[in-house]
């Protein structure tokens, strides 16, 4: 007789009995809130800015921030009858990549009359990656040839002809501009870029977007405030470039945006994807997309209506429409659906921004800013299912996967243990997990977008594989990807029988299979090169939108392996 243990884990910013969070697989982590102590972080909440006093920042300024803030449970939160904010809106920064699409996002903010908005930017267009390429050339470029840097000018001409064309007072963001230049001429003299400095570097991009667009509502009349989140409260772990927000966080924001709204109604505009680092008081990063979990994270601090997260696609969609153009907008999703599908690699949210919401249960609404009309995906904490079977198709492409075999013999305790305290002692953290009793086979997350270069680079992987081959035989496997199928756990089954026959009909043989306790989600790994045909196989089959005369099954031979080019779908 078999029993089955399912530890379903909440993604905090955790230490559970000496393993970092990081180390947990998704599926073997547990919920745990951290315990900080009040009076240190008491001392942390408010003080940096994107002004030159932040740069290399060593110690916060003294505490504004009363100690009954910390008590979660206590804090503020606005009573119901007031003219309260209402909504979170979201804007990422292919909505607000031009000075148009300022004045479109601000025609479709007026266009809500009767919401009082809290407003979430991301950096304009591609101005994060510019600024990561500028710093990566202010490294090896010299400080004479700063100024020369292609990347510095883009941003330099972008910001200026938007504040021009938005006629917009350009010192909102000259200093700003300045003070990124000395920047990378610093970075050019220490020939360095640390992750911390890599934060600052990137804050530039936010600071500059809300100021900009902030000044743009109040020459229009509208009356707003521009605010840096790591100014008003958004307290994080000091993971430069990967930061998760600390529970102090809700009550220091609900307690800085409510107190001002009440002193006076001007809408705030605040910078997406910006924290402030519990010990060292540096500007910190979410990670990539980290907009989306600055708003979500808004949202639970005042106990908001809704977040909208207004994108260029219409909603969350089937699949990657970069893989599949024809992919449709999923109505509807529950929370933990959507956090699965951004987890395992849909780059439409950010892998975190669900957990707010969900804590909050606030409903998030994913919109197109290009296509205001359509009605996008709602996320809630349920839904109707009878009718759902899959609900999207996710791809993670280059994706690490490791066999671990132990040397021991069957029946043996502790391997596990010993496999992920290896883990945890590189700072590694887990992706998928497959077990059998005396083998695991893992892939390592590559969602931790920069620190993703870390487990890329040769070294590192033989250090990890050297650890392993202490207590394992490991066989290491690279360009690997996953696909995970997210869908109705009633219908698991039946998903996996369609998954597998398109499987065979192609010829795929599968690496490694995962399925968590949630069963929303199924996690398959295969080769790079046979990934996105797959994916488009499995559209094809699952949403039934492709033609079907493109099926021949004769290409099949006995062993399942494709004879000759591969059959489309089933
Ligand atoms: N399943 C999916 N649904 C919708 N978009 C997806 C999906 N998977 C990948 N994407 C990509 O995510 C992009 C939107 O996310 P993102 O670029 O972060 O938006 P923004 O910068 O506006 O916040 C889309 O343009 C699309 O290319
Ligand atoms: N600007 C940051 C944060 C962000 O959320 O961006 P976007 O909303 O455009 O994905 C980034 O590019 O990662």
């Amino acid at each position: 007789m078999a029993a089955s243990l399912h530890l379903i884990g909440v993604k905090t910013p955790s230490y559970v009995g000496g393993w970092r969070r990081s180390s947990f697989p998704s599926r073997l982590r547990f919920s745990t809130s951290l315990s900080l102590d009040s009076s240190i972080l008491y001392n942390k909440l408010i003080g940096s800015s994107c002004s030159s006093s932040t740069f290399p920042k060593a110690a916060c300024r003294k505490a504004t921030v009363p100690v009954a803030l910390l008590d979660n449970d206590n804090h503020e939160k606005p009573s119901e009858n007031e003219e309260n904010l209402s909504i979170v809106m979201k804007f990422g920064g292919s909505s607000v990549a031009t000075a148009e699409r300022m004045k479109e996002v601000a025609d479709l903010i007026l266009s809500f009359p009767q919401e009082r908005p809290v407003i979430v930017l991301s950096a304009m267009g591609k101005t994060t990656n510019n600024l990561l390429q500028a710093g990566e050339k202010a490294v090896s470029c010299g400080v004479s040839n700063v100024s020369q840097i292609d990347e510095l000018s883009i941003i330099k001409d972008l910001h200026l002809k938007t504040v021009e064309q938005l006629e917009v007072d350009k010192s909102v963001i000259t200093a700003h501009l300045d003070e990124l230049e000395q920047l990378l001429k610093g970075i050019a003299m220490m020939k360095e870029l640390t992750s911390r400095t890599r934060d600052y570097l990137v804050s530039f991009g936010e600071c500059m977007s809300t100021r900009i667009f902030a000044g743009y509502l109040n020459k229009r009349g509208v009356k707003s405030r521009q605010y840096d989140a790591f100014d008003i409260g958004f307290i994080t772990t000091d993971d430069f470039t990967n930061a998760d927000i600390l529970e102090a966080t809700y009550p220091a924001v609900a307690k800085r945006l409510h107190g001002d709204w009440t002193s006076g109604h001007a809408i705030p505009v605040v910078t997406g994807f910006l924290g402030k680092g519990w010990k060292t008081c540096a500007v910190t990063t979410l990670g990539r997309g980290g907009s989306d979990l600055t708003a979500t994270t808004i949202g639970k601090a005042l106990g908001l209506r809704e977040i909208q997260v207004w994108k260029d696609v219409d909603g969350v969609l089937t699949c990657d429409p970069n893989i599949y153009p024809s992919a449709k907008p999923v109505p509807y999703l529950t929370f933990d659906e959507a956090a699965e599908l951004a987890y395992f690699g849909a780059q439409v949210l950010h892998p975190q921004s669900m957990r707010p919401a969900r804590e909050g249960d606030i409903p998030v609404r994913v919109k197109n800013s290009y296509n205001p009309l359509a009605p996008g995906t709602l996320i809630t904490a349920s839904r109707d299912m009878s009718e759902a079977e899959l609900t999207s198709i996710v791809l993670k492409r280059n994706v690490t996967m490791l066999d671990i075999a132990s040397t021991r013999m069957l029946g043996q305790f502790g391997f596990l243990a010993k496999v992920f305290s290896i883990f945890e002692e590189l700072g590694i953290s887990v992706d998928a997990v497959a077990t059998s009793e005396v083998s695991i086979s893992l892939t390592l997350d590559p969602s931790k977008l920069w620190s993703r270069e870390l487990i890329q680079q040769a070294s590192e992987l033989d250090h990890v594989v050297e650890e392993l081959e202490k207590i394992a035989v490991v066989n290491l496997l690279q360009h690997r990807s996953m696909i995970s199928l997210i869908g109705n756990i009633e219908r698991s089954s039946l998903i996996l029988e369609k998954a597998f026959h398109v499987l065979r009909a192609n010829g795929v043989n599968v690496q490694m299979i995962s399925q968590g306790a949630s069963k929303v989600n199924t996690s398959l790994v295969v080769n790079d090169s046979e990934a996105e045909q797959l994916v488009r196989a499995l559209h094809c089959t699952f949403f039934k939108d492709c033609d079907q005369s493109e099926l021949d099954s004769r290409n099949v031979s006995e062993n399942g392996s494709a004879k000759t080019s591969p059959v489309f779908a089933l």
